[in-house]
């Protein structure tokens, strides 16, 4: 297993490109099963995440071509083609591995008219039930039967039939489950509460591309009108605004200047306002974000929530800025019970916070120190590498395989703004 090996102290400056979002991504990709056309996707991003969705696709028949990008690239363009679903069962292997891999479900029921797809089952960061995808789905007409530690999803003979659905929590994974399944359903689909993330619209968006007709893109009341066939298309992954929020907080951490080529502005609203508000200057134009920090950081009380609040995906990230701030700063964590698994890793870096429940309480300190520390989910170790950046000697991450879940070539990003990072193998 590899590991990173971070000297910090480095102030970070230059631009670094962001690449095509993990979290839309993995819910583009099961869009190619709605069509016998093919569907191209361009800017996705070369993480474990995107190579498993892939390889879980080929399970049901879809048949990928890589083209168009030098390995220096960031990203790649993918067509995808599923002539006919030849399986419609999504195995526990490929499905343990990635929480993601539900997002079939809502496509292999609308084009197959059935779909069996093992439970995901929780991971570190909390339960991660699935209740709602499936209430969802019963609500535009779907049977479901759970045996084995498998779901199976069944179309009535003539097809979905759309209906309404309030979710009673707001769920992005539910939200692209009912959408896709309902963009070729027999009637209209009204969903209240909805998610509305901007990988939600990115879906949409796709989905729109490809001949669907939802009314309501980025609003929380979505009207689906089901179509009776959908064609194939071509759609740029949006930017990643988790990954571009993540080296903003490397960049102010460091006291420095970088520019976050590709980010949008747009889609990072929360995560902008709460670095502006810990002091760091935040500018932008159509091209990308700009991140400053000269000042002092300073503290500030931060809670997660659905979009267009604070992403609990920028948490972890945030809270090892926080870590350097002048005061007292209090982050709450609305919407996973068990996202704290960074704490005791900045901890053995000199960090001091304390957690209640879903509060943490975090105490500026003047001086990080580098230590051994072990990643535990993706953005766990995310901030464990920012916290390195800024501490004083050596910080030895373990476990990284989480980060090549969702950051393409992180070392290789650090390093054009000059951080001293490197991949080692682990002994
Ligand atoms: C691949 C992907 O896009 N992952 C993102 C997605 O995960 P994911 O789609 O799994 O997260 P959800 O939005 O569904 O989860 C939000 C909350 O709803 C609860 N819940 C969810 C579904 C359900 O059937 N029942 C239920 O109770 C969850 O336990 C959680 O407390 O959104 C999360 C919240 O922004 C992000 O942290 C993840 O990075
Ligand atoms: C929690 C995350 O991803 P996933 O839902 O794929 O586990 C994340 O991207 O931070």
């Amino acid at each position: 297993m590899d590991k990173l090996i971070i000297r910090g102290g480095n102030r970070l400056s230059g631009s670094l490109p962001i690449s095509g979002a993990k979290n839309s991504a993995l819910t583009l990709i099961p869009c190619a099963l709605l069509t016998d056309e093919p569907v191209t996707l361009r800017n996705l991003p070369r993480l474990a995440d995107i190579d498993g969705f892939q390889h879980l696709m080929t399970q049901f028949g879809v048949s990928h071509s890589i083209a168009g990008s030098r390995p220096e690239d960031f990203g790649r363009v993918v067509t995808m083609e599923t002539t006919r679903i030849t399986s419609s069962t999504a195995p526990y292997d490929l499905v343990r591995k990635m929480r993601a891999s539900i997002l079939v479900l809502g496509p292999l029921l609308a084009r197959a008219g059935e779909a069996t797809v093992s439970l995901p089952g929780g991971c570190a960061i909390g339960n991660r039930p699935i209740d709602l995808h499936l209430k969802a789905l019963e609500a535009i007409g779907a049977r479901i039967e759970l045996a084995q530690g498998y779901v199976k999803a069944i179309a009535p003979d003539g097809g979905l039939t759309g209906g309404r659905f309030d979710f009673p929590v707001v769920s992005v994974g539910a939200t692209e489950n009912v959408i896709m399944a309902a963009v070729t359903a027999n009637g209209t689909t009204e969903l209240t509460n909805a998610a509305r993330e901007p990988e939600i619209v990115d879906l949409c968006n796709l989905l729109a591309a490809m001949g669907a007709e939802i009314e309501g893109i980025g609003d929380s009341d979505l009207t689906i009108h089901g179509v009776k066939r959908l064609h194939g298309a071509s759609y740029k992954v949006m930017p990643d605004r988790i990954e571009a929020g993540s080296y903003a907080c490397a960049a102010a951490i460091t006291g420095g200047e970088v520019r976050l080529e590709g980010a949008r502005a747009g889609d990072m609203g929360a995560t902008i306002n709460a670095l502006r508000n810990i002091g760091v200057t935040v500018e932008h134009d159509a091209k990308g974000v700009d991140i400053a920090a000269n000042g002092a950081l300073k503290a500030v009380n931060l809670s997660t929530a659905p979009y267009p609040g604070l992403a609990t995906d920028m948490q972890a990230q945030l809270m090892s800025l926080l870590c350097k701030a002048e005061g007292t700063s209090i982050l709450k964590e609305t919407i996973f019970e068990n996202r704290y698994m960074h704490v005791p890793e900045l901890a053995r870096m000199g960090a001091e916070i304390e957690t209640e429940g879903r509060t943490a309480i975090v105490k500026g300190v003047e001086q990080l120190t580098g230590a051994e520390v072990m990643a535990t989910d993706l953005r766990a170790s995310m901030s464990l590498v920012i916290a390195a950046l800024a501490a004083a000697g050596e910080t030895q991450v373990r476990r990284i395989y989480h980060l090549d879940r969702g950051y393409e070539r992180l070392e290789e990003k650090l390093k054009l703004v000059g951080a001293d990072i490197e991949r080692v193998g682990d002994d």
